[in-house]
């Protein structure tokens, strides 16, 4: 468990959040090519794909520091639905409809990481999880063989029973060590069939964000940040175990009465 605790920022409204979300995520791009000359990251499904497009698509001022050089990117999913590429329910058509069928093509094409189609109807969803983790080891492995992938950064959304990812709260998968990625197959969030990014993945990441808004995550946030009984909780799991590496970018109706210390500006 880490010692230091989350950051936790609030802005006035989604506008505002985007535009300090691109500075985070630009910083946590160049600190990954200076240090690997690939920029790896995890994004989630639900509001957060918009966002980031908001932030990332905004216009920039042509400077190095100010240009996502997406060239560079590799993305991957924090979790994923059963569900064909092209289904309305699958989050790489959601992030390929706000984000990568709207950047521009002077800023480069990334390297996309989709599940593999040919596994989402099995019956057991253990092969869908085996062929992402086979993926992730041939992108962060090379040749010697790692512990666990670290990420460059991982942004994710919180749910408002606070799960992240595909980590359901009370789910055993909460407990998984060993795996990368894992099979989830009673959701309660529909579809029911996922795969996820395990706890050990999601805290080892250098950098992770989460992007909450809206009055509906009020009581869920409080219980988070707040209150003792919400330390089980998947998102809170993320905050005790990876500390200050973790940023939460909120609204202020999303944070409003809570009393863990916020911050206005990065
Ligand atoms: O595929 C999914 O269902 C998501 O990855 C999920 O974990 C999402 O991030 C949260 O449910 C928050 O969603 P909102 O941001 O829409 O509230």
């Amino acid at each position: 468990m880490a010692t230091s605790l989350p950051n936790l920022y609030s802005f006035p409204n989604t506008e505002a959040l985007a535009k300090q979300l691109r500075p985070y995520v630009l910083r946590c791009q160049h600190a990954a090519l200076a240090r690997h000359n690939t920029f790896r990251v995890a994004v989630s499904g639900g509001s957060l794909p918009a966002v980031l497009a908001k932030a990332l698509l905004a216009d920039h001022n042509g400077s190095p520091e100010d240009t996502p050089q997406f060239s560079k990117w590799q993305i991957f999913f924090a979790d994923e639905r059963a569900v064909p590429l092209d289904d309305k329910d699958s989050n790489y058509l959601l992030l390929k409809d706000e984000l990568l069928s709207k950047i521009p093509a002077e800023l480069g094409a990334p390297t996309v990481h989709p599940i593999d189609e040919k596994h989402v109807h099995d019956d057991d969803t253990q092969a869908l999880a085996d062929a992402y983790q086979e993926d992730l080891m041939r992108s962060f492995a090379a040749k010697e063989s790692v512990k666990l992938p670290i990420f460059d950064l991982i942004l994710l959304g919180c749910g408002p029973d606070g799960h992240t990812c595909s980590l359901f709260p009370g789910h055993e998968l909460l407990r998984e060590k060993d795996a990368w990625v894992a099979p989830e197959t009673n959701s309660p969030k529909p579809p029911p069939k996922r795969i996820t990014l395990t706890l050990p993945v999601v805290t080892s990441a250098s950098h992770i964000a989460f992007v909450a808004t809206g009055g509906g995550k009020k009581e869920i946030l409080k219980a988070i940040f707040d209150n003792e009984e919400g330390r089980s909780l998947p998102s809170a799991l993320v905050n005790h175990g990876a500390g200050d590496k973790v940023s939460w970018f909120t609204d202020h109706p999303a944070v409003e009465g809570i009393a863990f210390p916020r911050r206005g500006s990065l």
